[in-house]
């Protein structure tokens, strides 16, 4: 018997810890593109959202900086053709650990490029705090501060919960209250998700979050975690980042197999049948007139999906500023072939 396909584009998520009814789209387009990727990310951005993606994830920090002014000059190019407006769209930008302190100067930068009065969902991007430091030839903030010797640096004397609060604020301040629908955090693990629910002087809980989610890594403490606090979860790297690892596991290929549907919708809808948010990343725009269902999986094939990252988690993303976070550990060469 063929699964039931349904719409990708229509799947969609109320958030909660909210001031306002805010939904959303469940199937997003990732932009962590490289700095050199900043046309073709436009172009594909384009090409999925004439094809139906509402949801854009980017960040202060993606293209060195850069990739906001793209995607900002691709969403008017869509408003000025009718495609869309402002408000069919979904948001999200992140605040970098350069700007632990300054969340509110972080938002306003992006506003800017993305050439927006407000996003939909403002992140903290890591529960961590880098010194601004600044590129002598560039003169532009370098995102992943070094010291001579390789090692990254960090603030001596931050404390990553202050990003979060001073979100929390923006939302309540009658100045910038606006330009923001709901907040959330990235990276976070269940004990600093704790303190956030602990510090009383964090009013707006987060609504969000954001961590590395796919079959290998399956997150099943800290969406339990989430799912009582209700905190929607957003995957990121569902392929396993650069070269889309997730897609050649055998498990993935002989599910795909038996129904017909390749790996890729597999693993979307994995994502979308557990009630996730997924933002894969493509800079090629003739992939959206492939992608347009995902497919009720049946229960053994979820189980099947759950148990790759069970007996050993893989973590994709391994960047040496996160090694200071537990379960953030680095990996040799070796051991991430
Ligand atoms: N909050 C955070 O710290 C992070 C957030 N992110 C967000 O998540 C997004 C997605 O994660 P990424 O690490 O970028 O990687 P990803 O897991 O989405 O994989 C991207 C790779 O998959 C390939 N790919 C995409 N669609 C494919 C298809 N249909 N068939 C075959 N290959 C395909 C792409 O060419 C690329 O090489 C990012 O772009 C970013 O928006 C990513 C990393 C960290
Ligand atoms: O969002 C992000 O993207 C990069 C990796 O692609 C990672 O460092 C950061 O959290």
């Amino acid at each position: 018997m063929s699964l039931q396909k349904k719409l990708l584009t229509e799947a969609k998520l109320k958030l909660h810890n909210t001031k306002t009814e805010v939904f959303i789209p469940q199937y997003g387009f990732g932009t962590a593109s490289a700095p050199d990727q900043l046309e073709e990310t436009k172009t594909a951005l384009k090409a999925a959202v004439k094809a139906g993606v509402r949801n854009i994830d980017t960040a202060r920090y993606y293209g060195n900086g850069h990739i906001e002014y793209a995607i900002g000059e691709a969403i008017q190019e869509l408003i000025k053709e009718g495609v869309v407006t402002r408000e069919d769209l979904f948001i999200t930008t992140k605040v970098w650990p350069n700007y632990w302190n300054r969340a509110a100067d972080s938002l306003e930068t992006s506003l800017k490029a993305l050439q927006v009065d407000y996003v939909d969902l403002l992140l903290q991007h890591w529960p961590l705090c880098f010194p601004q430091v600044v590129n002598d030839k560039t003169g532009e903030l370098i995102g992943k501060p070094h010291d001579e010797n390789g090692e990254p640096i960090y603030e001596k004397d931050g404390d990553y919960i202050v990003t979060f609060q001073q979100i929390n604020k923006i939302l309540d301040d009658p100045a910038n209250g606006k330009k923001v629908r709901a907040i959330g955090v990235s990276n976070y693990d269940v004990l600093k998700l704790e303190r956030v629910f602990a510090d009383e002087s964090i009013k707006n809980k987060p609504s969000v979050l954001q961590v590395e989610l796919n079959p290998q890594l399956n997150q099943t403490e800290l969406i339990d975690f989430c799912t009582k606090k209700g905190i929607t979860v957003i995957g990121y790297s569902p392929l396993g980042s650069s070269g889309a690892p997730i897609l050649k596991l055998p498990e993935l290929k002989e599910i795909g197999d038996k129904h017909g549907i390749k790996p890729y919708d597999v693993v979307i809808s994995w994502f979308i049948s557990k009630n996730l948010v997924v933002i894969p990343r493509t800079i090629n725009p003739d992939r959206f007139k492939d992608i347009k269902y995902y497919y009720e999986l049946p229960e053994e094939d979820i189980k099947k999906i759950d148990q790759i990252g069970e007996t050993k988690p893989y973590r994709h993303i391994d960047e040496d500023f996160a090694h200071v976070l537990p379960g953030f550990t680095g990996r040799t060469k070796t051991e991430n072939e």
